[in-house]
């Protein structure tokens, strides 16, 4: 549905003249493909490019250079007139929300129906419906100050949703809330994600943002896609060094094991579980199975949207032979392991 190529942004540096020498690039030769009712996330820490990049795909930002595909049109190439139509299309949710503080809830979700051209019965009515969606029609009446964050973060959201939107856009959505309002802005967005089947992209500083909510996910670091792939994929394997210091700042330590490596004799395994085999007794079976004693170095069990994983890292103090049946053993359960000593 959107595929990004060769896309590069070149500010001019600060000071500078704009010329070639004098320019920053933001960002250089991103390519992505982000499909049809995905949630896709963007991470990186401040300055990587993020807002840069999201705001590519309603060209709030012009590229440097390369395209910006969207259902087959690259918007890089509209018209201003096409532009438009195009940009009511795509909602956008902000950091700080962004609202008319002398508006009410109600008016605030109408004003971009009322850009829209729709007389004023249908405004009303569609934004009464959206912000029932959102879970505020208690509050059509009360003006953005009256709210709490995550209430005007949902008005935000409702704003975005007016038009029907089949890409919605979400620059820092959560950083201004706290931790549980956080958790309910996620929920909702995954709702909606399934409820209305749009694509959401969303940009965070946070793993734990992209663990709620996101299918997949790309690394932004100084500008370049430095990861990317399933969720899943990139928290039991993250190859990139940004992606795994992301990670170990969210709690998911995948190095962790190595301060107690030297204590251990033996292989070290580290086995990747998915979904319900989070949950079987698979240890102590092959244990009693091969008369082999396992010690767990390190364990993490969470969850990725709806769906259980699990990583072990295990010291395996046995003979080879031994090691050879677990190692098959693990291969015939179609237990995702490597050795990793
Ligand atoms: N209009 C601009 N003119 C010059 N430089 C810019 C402009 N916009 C962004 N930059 C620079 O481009 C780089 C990327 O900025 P961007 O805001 O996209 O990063 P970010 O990852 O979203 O960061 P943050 O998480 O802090 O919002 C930064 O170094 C920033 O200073």
């Amino acid at each position: 549905m959107i595929r990004i190529e060769n896309l590069s942004k070149s500010f001019p540096a600060r000071g500078g003249d704009g010329g070639p020498e004098g320019a920053f690039e933001a960002l250089r030769d991103i390519d992505l493909e982000i499909g049809q009712g995905e949630v896709f996330g963007i991470i990186g820490r401040s300055g990587a490019g993020k807002s840069t990049l999201i705001r590519m795909l309603n060209l709030l930002e012009r590229p440097s250079s390369g395209s910006v595909w969207i259902d087959g049109v690259d918007i890089t190439r509209l018209d201003m007139p096409a532009l438009r139509t195009l940009r009511q299309r795509i909602g956008m949710v902000f950091q700080h929300f962004n609202l008319l503080d002398s508006r009410t809830v109600l008016d605030n979700v109408c004003f971009p129906l009322r850009l829209a051209g729709l007389p004023r019965a249908e405004r009303v009515a569609r934004a009464k419906e959206v912000l029932e969606l959102v879970g505020l029609s208690a509050h059509v009446a009360a003006y953005p100050r009256q709210l709490s964050g995550g209430q005007r973060q949902r008005v935000g959201i409702a704003r975005a949703l007016a038009n029907r939107p089949t890409l919605l856009l979400c620059d820092e959505a959560t950083s201004a809330l706290d931790p549980e309002t956080t958790q309910s802005i996620l929920r909702l967005l995954a709702d909606i994600n399934q409820r209305l089947g749009l694509t959401i992209v969303l940009i965070t500083h946070g793993m734990d943002v992209i663990r709620s909510v996101c299918d997949r996910v790309a690394v932004l670091d100084a500008g370049r896609v430095v990861e990317s792939g399933e969720v899943l994929d990139v928290f039991l394997h993250p190859r990139h060094a940004v992606t795994q210091r992301l990670l170990a700042e969210s709690g998911v330590q995948a190095e962790g094991w190595q301060a107690l490596a030297d204590a251990a004799p033996g292989r070290i395994l580290r086995l990747s579980l998915r979904g319900d085999d989070t949950a079987r007794p698979l240890l102590s079976r092959l244990s009693r199975e091969l008369d082999v004693d396992l010690s767990i170095l390190q364990g993490t069990v969470s969850r990725i949207k709806e769906a259980h994983y699990g990583q072990l890292v295990l010291a395996v103090d046995a003979d080879e032979a031994t090691v050879a049946r677990l190692l098959a053993r693990l291969a015939e359960a179609r237990i995702d392991h490597e050795v990793l000593r």
